[in-house]
């Protein structure tokens, strides 16, 4: 029998869900957007088996409905869905980065008759939209499942079998847990990182060589300022309580730097430094929150067919890349080659490789 699997909101997380559900065997993928570019691009890009403009029709006829809409779209369907003529044994989940608010949605669903259990894939990019949709987005990376107090476990299961195609490790967690945690490892340095993106645009005013000067320390941690803003405006005002809460402990953090600082002591200072690092440098990068990728920097000359030459050579050797692409890192040179690969031994031979057959410059990140 077939599975029927409806996925609302065919962006970067819906359109990635639905390529890892078509891998699942005895599964139709239907989707929906909003946006009628997004359900063209959807059903050309065959990120689902068939795009349909009738949302209720659809979800008459699914198994499992799984909303990849920003979240305050998806209160907004919870409720419409109240009133759908749904399958008995309907599971309905979600893909958003808060919890609390949907969840208590999900209870009033449950009043109604209808099974919903949260989800939150911990992975994703700055990048948006049913174009950035890849099937292995969420490969090793944590997706939580919040069900309800005394949800059927047999429910959760059969989710847990469908969502097993994204490769991600399913674990549940208690959804108030959920926007204290998500709060203080991706709610808050998202704003801490458009901060910074604001202090820059003030300084620029006055100093506009400093934007020429952002290079990669800025760069890497303002990436997500990049992100989309209606989705961070959603995640923001459902999350209130808990980010007014990170702000107060950061204005402390700040002022306790302050301190140190004007205590002018080198051994503080260091010290600071020191266990930021370790404790960075200890996170679990392989097995921990994010899509891992494991990044070679080639610094290539400027000449016809340098990228092409050595896409060659790897793939003389057979070794498989993930994701290619130039980084414009500095006037003086073509720019920097960002190959990306599977696993860190992947990395190590194509570093062998290409160090055989050029003298290319090469870092590892
Ligand atoms: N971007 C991330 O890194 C990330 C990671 C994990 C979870 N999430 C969560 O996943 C959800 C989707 O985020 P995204 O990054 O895929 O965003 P996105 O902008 O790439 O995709 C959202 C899609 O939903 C569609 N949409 C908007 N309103 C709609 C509506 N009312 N009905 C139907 N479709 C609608 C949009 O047209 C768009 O195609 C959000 O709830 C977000 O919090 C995002
Ligand atoms: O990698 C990024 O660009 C992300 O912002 C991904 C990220 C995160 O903060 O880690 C963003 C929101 C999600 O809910 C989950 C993942």
């Amino acid at each position: 029998m077939t599975r029927n699997v409806f996925v609302i909101g065919l962006g970067l997380i819906g359109g990635s869900i639905a390529l890892s559900c078509k891998k699942a065997p005895h599964t139709r993928v239907i989707g929906y957007d909003a946006s009628e570019k997004t359900r063209e691009l959807a059903s050309t890009l065959k990120i689902v088996d068939d795009v349909v403009e009738d949302v209720i029709e659809a979800a008459k006829i699914a198994d499992i409905i799984i909303f990849g809409t920003p979240v305050n779209a998806t209160l907004d369907w919870l409720d419409q869905l109240k009133q759908w003529p749904l399958k008995e044994n309907v599971i309905v989940t979600d893909t958003g980065s808060t919890k609390g608010l949907i969840m208590a949605k999900g209870a009033e669903l449950r009043e109604c008759g209808i099974t919903f259990i949260g989800g939150h894939p911990m992975a994703g990019s700055h990048k948006s939209g049913v174009m950035a949709a890849k099937p292995h987005l969420f490969e090793n990376a944590y997706y939580m499942l919040t069900p309800l107090k005394g949800e059927d476990e047999a429910n959760v299961t059969e989710l847990e079998q469908l969502l097993k195609f994204t490769l991600a490790k399913i674990v549940k967690v208690d959804a108030q847990e959920h926007d204290h945690m998500t709060a203080v490892v991706s709610h808050f340095p998202h704003i801490v990182a458009a901060s910074l993106v604001h202090q820059l645009d003030a300084e620029q005013k006055y100093y506009p060589m400093t934007t020429l000067l952002a290079a990669g320390g800025f760069r890497d941690i303002t990436r997500i300022a990049s992100s989309n803003p209606l989705m961070w405006k959603d995640i923001v005002l459902q999350n209130r309580q808990e980010l007014i809460g990170q702000l107060d402990s950061w204005l402390e953090e700040m002022n306790r730097v302050k301190e140190i600082i004007l205590s002018n002591e080198q051994k503080s200072i260091e010290d600071y430094f020191a266990i930021a690092k370790k404790v960075r440098d200890d996170l679990p990068i392989t097995t921990g929150a994010f899509y891992t990728t494991f990044d070679l920097y080639v610094d290539i000359p400027d000449y016809p067919g340098v990228i092409s030459q050595l896409t060659g050579y790897l793939a003389d050797e057979r070794i498989s890349i993930t994701n290619i692409r130039v980084v414009e890192a500095r006037e003086d040179i073509f720019g920097i080659l960002v190959i990306s690969f599977q696993s860190a031994e992947d990395r190590e031979k194509a570093e062998k490789c290409i160090s055989r057959r050029t003298n290319f410059e090469m870092y590892v990140s």
